[in-house]
C-alpha cells in the first residue's frame, strides 16, 4: 500500500483518486479551493462532473497544501494545464527532494511552448516528474470500465513502480521511456479533436472523421519526431489511442466544443457551454508555434487556429484543407 495524494478535484483527479483507493492505497484528494473541498466532503459526489459516482469515505478530501504533500510516496498532479504553473509554484515549498510527481494533465504552455512535465520540473526542481496518459475518460474510469494507459518516467524502475500502483483488473498500464512523445500526443490530440468535432457539427460523416484522425496523427507524428520523440509512441496509447477516443467519444469535451463551433457557436460560447476544461483551445496556439519553430507542416492545426482565433467559418476551413496543394501520402524518395 502506498500513500498517494491527488492534486485537483476535476473529473480526472476524482476518477484517479477512486481508482487508486480501490487499488488499496491510502488516498488524499486535494482541491485548490477550500469551498470545493468542503462541499465534496459533505456530498461525496461531484454531481456536475461525475453524477452518480460516489467518492468513498476513506478518501480524505482537503485543501491543506502541506497536509496533502507531507509523507506521501506519490503525488498526482491533475489540474488543467493552464493552472499547472500556478499550482506547482504554490505547492513547491512542501515538496520533498526526489518526490515522485505524476502529471496527468495534457497541454503545452502558450508562451513557453513547454509540455506540462517541463513546467512542473521548472517550478519544482527537486521533484522526480513522471507522466500518465492515454485514452481514459474520467466518466468511464470512475465507473470501472476497462481502460489502458501508459506511464513514463526518467528511470525504468520508477515507471514500473507507478505501473504497479495504478494497475487494476480494469485499468491496464504500460511503461515507456518516451516522456516527450507521451506528453506531445496528449496535448496535440486535443487540437485535432476540435477539428473532428467541428466536422460532426457541420454534419459530415465517418469518412471525414477517419480522414481527420489519420491525417491528424500524421501531423502529430511529424512534429513529435522532429522534436525528438519516438515514432512508435504516436502509434501507441498516448498517440493514436487517445486521438481516437477524443475524436469519437460522447464524453470528449474537445470534440463537443468543436461540434458546437461546427454548429455556429464562437469559441467562447462553446467553452462556456461545455463547462469543463477544453485543453485544445489552450494548446492550439502552442501547437501552431511549435509547427513554425520546427518547420513542420500541420495544416489541420493551422485551420483550427483560424477557426478559434480568426473567426474563420468552419465550412471554409474544411474547403481549404480539401483543396490544398496535391501531396503524396508517403515520400517517393
Ligand atoms: N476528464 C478526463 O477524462 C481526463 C482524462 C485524462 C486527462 N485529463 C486531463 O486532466 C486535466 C484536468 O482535467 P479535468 O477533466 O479533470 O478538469 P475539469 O474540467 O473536470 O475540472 C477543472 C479543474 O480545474 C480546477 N481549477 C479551476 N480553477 C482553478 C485554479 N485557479 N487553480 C487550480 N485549479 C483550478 C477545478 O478545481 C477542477 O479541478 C486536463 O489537463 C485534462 O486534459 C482529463
Ligand atoms: O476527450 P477530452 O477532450 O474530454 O479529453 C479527455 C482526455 O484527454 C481523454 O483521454
Amino acid at each position: 500500500m502506498a500513500k498517494i495524494s491527488v492534486m485537483g478535484t476535476g473529473s480526472w483527479g476524482t476518477a484517479l483518486a477512486i481508482l487508486l483507493y480501490n487499488n488499496g492505497h491510502q488516498v488524499m484528494l486535494w482541491s485548490a479551493h477550500p469551498e470545493k473541498a468542503v462541499s465534496l466532503n459533505e456530498t461525496r459526489e461531484d454531481s456536475g462532473k461525475l453524477p452518480g459516482v460516489k467518492i468513498p469515505e476513506g478518501i480524505v478530501i482537503t485543501s491543506d497544501d502541506k497536509a496533502a504533500l507531507t509523507d506521501v510516496d506519490v503525488t498526482v498532479f491533475a489540474s488543467p494545464s493552464a493552472y499547472i504553473r500556478k499550482v506547482s509554484r504554490r505547492l513547491a515549498p512542501y515538496v520533498r527532494q526526489r518526490q515522485i510527481i505524476v502529471n496527468v494533465a495534457k497541454g503545452v504552455e502558450e508562451n513557453t511552448l513547454m509540455p506540462v512535465c517541463d513546467i512542473i520540473k521548472e517550478e519544482i526542481p527537486q521533484a522526480d516528474v513522471c507522466v500518465l496518459s492515454g485514452p481514459s475518460h474520467a466518466e468511464e474510469v470512475s465507473r470501472g470500465l476497462p481502460t489502458t494507459c501508459v506511464v513514463s518516467a526518467r528511470r525504468k524502475e520508477t515507471a514500473e513502480y507507478l505501473q504497479g500502483l495504478f494497475m487494476s483488473p480494469v485499468f491496464r498500464v504500460y511503461t515507456t521511456p518516451d516522456m516527450l512523445g507521451v506528453e506531445l500526443g496528449g496535448a496535440l490530440k486535443n487540437v485535432i479533436a476540435l477539428a473532428a468535432g467541428t466536422a460532426d457539427g457541420l454534419g459530415y460523416g465517418d469518412n471525414t472523421k477517419a480522414a481527420l484522425i489519420t491525417r491528424g496523427i500524421a501531423e502529430m507524428t511529424r512534429l513529435g519526431v522532429k522534436m525528438g520523440a519516438k515514432l512508435e509512441t504516436f502509434a501507441g496509447l498516448s498517440g493514436i489511442g487517445d486521438l481516437i477516443v477524443t475524436c469519437a467519444s460522447v464524453h470528449s469535451r474537445n470534440r463537443r466544443a468543436g461540434y458546437l463551433m461546427g454548429k455556429g457557436y464562437t469559441m467562447e460560447q462553446a467553452m462556456k457551454e461545455v463547462q469543463m476544461v477544453v485543453e485544445g483551445v489552450y494548446s492550439a496556439k502552442a501547437a501552431k508555434a511549435l509547427a513554425e519553430k520546427y518547420d513542420v507542416e500541420m495544416p489541420i492545426v493551422m485551420e483550427v487556429n483560424k477557426l478559434l482565433f480568426e473567426n474563420k467559418p468552419a465550412s471554409e476551413a474544411v474547403k481549404d484543407l480539401m483543396q490544398r496543394e496535391k501531396q503524396g501520402e508517403i515520400s517517393w524518395e
